[in-house]
């Protein structure tokens, strides 16, 4: 999945340039990164929608143009998919730590604990 949003990554970030009568990419990026917001938000909410419907064709199909827009989103604002690939390694191995400390810890407290301390730290330094 990494391989297909890196490679379609590429091709928004060489469409950007490219004449808006023939790509959608070039004509988001002169419309500039509010439009971007919006469609990115309108496909997240039908993916939403869908999922709700229990239309799971739609769910794969929405799907697709929600992370076209997210990548057109990071193409516009700087951030490189090895930036976000990154961070979601670190969040693993901070919960991976997690996991394997001791299930009840001390004064009785539970696993949950430690688990929200994790998700604490991992908002504090985000
Ligand atoms: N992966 C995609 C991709 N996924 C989805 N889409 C488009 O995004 C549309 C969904 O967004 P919208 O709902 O806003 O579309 P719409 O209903 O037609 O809305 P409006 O255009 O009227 O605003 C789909 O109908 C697709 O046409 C994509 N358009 C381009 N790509 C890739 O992006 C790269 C650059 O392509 P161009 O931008 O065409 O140069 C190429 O590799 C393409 O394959």
């Amino acid at each position: 999945m990494t391989d297909s949003l890196s490679r379609l990554y590429n091709a928004v970030h060489d469409a950007k340039t490219r004449d808006p009568a023939s790509s959608r990419t070039a004509r988001l990026t002169r419309e500039g990164v509010a439009k971007m917001a919006k469609k990115l938000v309108e496909e997240a909410a039908e993916v939403g929608l869908d999922a709700v419907q229990g239309d799971r064709g739609q769910i794969v199909n929405e799907s697709a143009d929600l992370l076209y827009h997210l990548v057109v989103l990071w193409a516009e604002t700087g951030v490189a998919p090895d930036d976000v690939w990154k961070e979601m390694d670190r969040r693993e191995q901070l919960f991976g730590i997690a996991e394997k400390l001791p299930k009840v810890g001390d004064k009785g407290r539970r696993p949950l604990a430690v688990s929200e301390r994790s998700r604490r730290s991992l908002r504090r330094d985000g």
